[in-house]
């Protein structure tokens, strides 16, 4: 059977099958077996539940929720887990599916998972929050494990709830199981940097782009979307460490733009301040999220939501180089235009594949309950995100393709070798 004659092309959705678009992209170049490029297009588990919470004024609500597991030929599957009032099943499995070869492209033992829960935890109070997340985690206890499956935030998911989630796993369980999921406090087996790490990794491969693209990054103007986790440390680390100015920032109320370069801890303190806002910081001129994304800048970090930049917004993109803090956040039809542009995009699952990274140092440090300094880490990550950057590259280069398609050789080569000699198929 060839690539091209897919048994089954209906995908959980439009996003999926953008994924799969991605895959196959790759799949088709290195020449990948049909079986395998056949088998790995689908995820090997999908869960979808439905659970009630007794909310605060008595009524009860049922929620839904996933937990997706694309591939575990590598070891056991990895992948945070988001809340938001617009996922589903279709969002959660691509999600998954980038997971696999996020985790491949910088060589972690993982396969990849992902969950999710359609709620917008903004209008839940605390105890209901927990009683959620409980609910939830205790709902697809049946796939996690700290051999089996290991969750970790994502967006509007943070340390507290991966506490949370621990202590319902081990008071399930009958033990304390420190691995079972990562991003936790400091005090409760988290590590060091996971906070910081998706940012790094973004920071640290966008210094490698640069280089490639021939900017020197302490002169760089960059432009970011999104004020969360990723985008807020990208902006921190990419201005304190590397020097370059961050002109524009975004969150879901708007943008800000400050020609001058914002002073990111006092933005990180107006944000904290202000219910998680930036709207209304005095020392930036209010922008649309769209014209963030069409500034004049030297690198744009997307770090919100998928589907950011469409057709019509790249045909504006001034970017010289696109590092995808988020996941998904370039369309079909926008990186076309990308490329054809010649923009240099650094793909999500390489950009932002330190989140991922220092979860896996924080997985070995709980399995070894012994745990490592910060230096430690930011050297470790430090050098398997340029190895990866270098790899990828190098892939680019030898195939002729872009960023995106050279990152899914590199790990549809990895994962296909798991596959062969794990015997899944005869040879
Ligand atoms: N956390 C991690 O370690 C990793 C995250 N990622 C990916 O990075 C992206 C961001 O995740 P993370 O930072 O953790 O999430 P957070 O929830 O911490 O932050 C998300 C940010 O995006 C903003 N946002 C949401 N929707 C829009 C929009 N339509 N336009 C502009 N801004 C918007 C939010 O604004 P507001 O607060 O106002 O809602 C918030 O500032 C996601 O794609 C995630 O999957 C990838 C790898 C690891
Ligand atoms: O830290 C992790 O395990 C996964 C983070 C994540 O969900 C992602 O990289 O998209």
């Amino acid at each position: 059977m060839k690539l091209s004659e897919l048994g089954r092309l209906e995908a959980p959705g439009p996003l999926y099958k953008m994924a799969q678009h991605q895959f196959l992209k790759a799949a088709k170049l290195m020449d990948l077996d049909p079986n395998i490029g056949n088998f790995l297009l689908w995820p090997q588990r999908s869960l979808v539940v439905h659970f009630p919470v007794v909310m605060d004024d008595g009524r009860v609500e049922i929620f839904e929720g996933y937990r997706v597991q694309h591939n575990t030929a590598r070891g056991p599957a990895k992948g945070g887990i988001r809340y938001h009032p617009e996922t589903n099943l279709d969002e959660v499995s691509s999600l998954a599916f980038w997971m696999t070869w996020k985790c491949a492209v910088v060589n972690l033992p993982y396969g990849g998972g992902k969950g999710g829960v359609r709620v917008d935890p903004s209008k839940l109070s605390e105890k209901e929050l927990e009683k959620l997340s409980r609910r939830f985690f205790s709902e697809i206890q049946m796939l996690v494990g700290p051999t089996k499956d290991i969750p970790a935030p994502d967006v509007n998911t943070n340390a507290k709830i991966m506490a949370w989630y621990m202590d319902t796993y081990s008071m399930n369980s009958g033990n304390t199981t420190l691995g079972v999921v990562t991003g936790k406090p400091l005090d409760l087996g988290g590590s060091e940097g996971r906070p910081e790490a998706t940012g790094r990794g973004v920071s640290i491969t966008a210094a490698e782009a640069c280089k490639a693209k021939g900017i020197d990054i302490s002169k760089a103007t960059v432009a970011i979307q999104g004020f969360g986790n990723v985008g807020s440390f990208s902006a921190k680390i990419l201005s304190e460490e590397y020097g370059a100015k961050i002109v524009a920032v975004s969150d879901v109320s708007g943008g800000l733009y400050n020609e001058d370069g914002f002073d990111i801890n006092d933005l990180i303190r107006y944000r904290n301040e202000n219910g998680g806002v930036i709207k209304g910081y005095p020392k930036g001129k209010a922008i649309s999220n769209e014209e963030l994304l069409t500034l004049d800048v030297d690198i744009l970090v997307p770090a919100a939501l998928e589907n950011a930049i469409t057709g019509n917004i790249a045909k504006d993109v001034k970017a010289k180089i696109i590092v995808e803090g988020a996941n998904g956040p370039t369309t079909e039809e926008a990186e076309e235009i990308l490329i054809e542009k010649d923009v240099l995009i650094v793909p999500d699952i390489l950009a932002n594949a330190g989140g991922v990274t220092v979860s896996y140092f924080e997985w070995v440090q709980d399995l070894q309950s012994f745990f490592w300094d910060i230096e430690d880490i930011r050297k470790k990550l430090h050098k398997i995100m340029t190895k990866s950057f270098g790899e990828v590259y190098a892939t680019k280069q030898k195939y002729n393709t872009d960023m995106r398609t050279a990152a899914y050789i590199v790990a549809i080569g990895r994962v296909a070798e798991a596959v062969k000699k794990r015997g899944y198929f005869p040879m």
